[in-house]
């Protein structure tokens, strides 16, 4: 057996990877510094260079050097932190997404939504994991209605319940998102089966808190081909995806909106809003629908942004054509 079958070797990457007939190896990355990352192949993990890629990424190595990256199947991307419309990849090629959200602390069923959104865009299945049951309860309920279609589980690492029918909702490379402390990493290490991740109880001593889980790395699980993929608590998670991605996280709204009377309903005050209906029936919650709005929203300007990103870019390619061609007859015009 080869290294790659504990990394989420398929036959969709086998074909990929025969696509390009060259005398390279086929490699994932397990882990990114700056400039050089760590990959595993058929003879292990080695130490290699090349940038553009990011944990997950299934690529092709020429003598420990990146020679191509095969297009990624999935990809979880947040919003820069800058003023850019930059967004950055978390992790390529992710099949499930665990989302933790904490019972010790107060539920943002907001934040769940984000979160799903944002899996959902990816390309990725969400499925949510209530954790530390064993130290406090949320209303698994509301969870339920904020999460249409996904599948909920609760479970502790502690006392080990909800272990093993959360494992049988995960396939291919499983990631770990949810906020700081929301126990990713005591999760991870229970469906590894041990203590391989960080996590917020071995770095209390060190007294630097929160946020230090800055790595991103595969780990694979040796009975199954899982790879987990730890990431850091976003403080906020920008929703880049498509209108389709909020579709997809807000399904019950979705239905009701192909019940509108107008078509382009918007949902605010038209007659025959099947929406409003349903959140004058109670079966729609107002902080739902307007959570579904305001991502809705960010996606548009952020859609918006990336257009004008385009448009400058385009612009600039204009100005050097016709500065290649001011030189062109320039040059021509001395000939004559
Ligand atoms: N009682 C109980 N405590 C837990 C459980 N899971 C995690 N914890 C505790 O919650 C705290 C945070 O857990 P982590 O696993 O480090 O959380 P994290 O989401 O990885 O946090 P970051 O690395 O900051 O993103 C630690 O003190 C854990 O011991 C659980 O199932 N039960
Ligand atoms: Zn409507």
């Amino acid at each position: 057996m080869s290294p790659l079958d504990h990394y989420g070797l398929d036959q969709h990457w086998l074909t990929e990877f025969e696509k390009l007939s060259q005398k390279t190896t086929l490699a994932r990355v397990v882990r990114v510094d700056r400039g050089e990352f760590d990959a595993v192949t058929d003879s292990g993990i080695v130490r290699c260079t090349g940038t553009g890629i990011c944990t997950g990424d299934w690529v092709t190595l020429d003598s420990f050097r990146l020679a191509a990256t095969l297009p990624r199947r999935t990809a979880i991307e947040r919003a820069s932190a800058g003023s850019t419309s930059d967004t950055q990849v978390l992790g390529a090629n992710v099949d499930t997404v665990v989302v933790t959200v904490a019972s010790d602390t107060a539920l943002d069923l907001g934040r769940v939504e984000r979160y799903i959104t944002l899996v959902w865009g990816s390309g990725a299945v969400p499925v949510v994991a209530i954790t530390k049951t064993d130290s406090g309860s949320v209303a698994e309920e509301l969870v339920l209605a904020a999460a249409p279609g996904v599948e909920v589980c609760t479970t502790s690492a502690v006392d080990g319940s909800g272990i093993d029918s959360l494992t049988a909702h995960l396939r291919g490379t499983v990631a770990l998102i949810g906020p700081s402390g929301s126990g990713k990493s005591t999760l991870g290490n229970a469906l590894l089966g041990g203590s391989v991740l960080e996590t917020g109880a071995t770095r209390s001593a060190d007294g630097k808190g929160r946020h230090t889980t800055v790595r991103r790395e595969l780990v694979p699980i040796p009975s199954s081909a899982l790879v987990l993929l730890d990431t850091p608590g976003l403080r906020s998670v920008g929703v880049q995806g498509s209108e389709d991605a909020v579709a997809s996280a807000f399904s019950d709204v979705d239905e009701l909106a192909a019940l509108c009377r107008f078509g382009d309903c918007a949902h605010e005050h038209e007659p025959g809003c099947a929406v409003l209906a349903a959140v004058d029936a109670g079966e729609l919650t107002e902080r739902r629908l307007g959570n579904y709005r305001k991502l809705l929203r960010e996606n548009a300007w952020a859609m918006s942004r990336q257009d004008a990103r385009a448009r400058s870019q385009k612009l600039r390619e204009y100005k050097q054509i016709s500065k290649s061609l001011r030189v062109k007859y320039a040059i021509d015009g001395r000939k004559r």
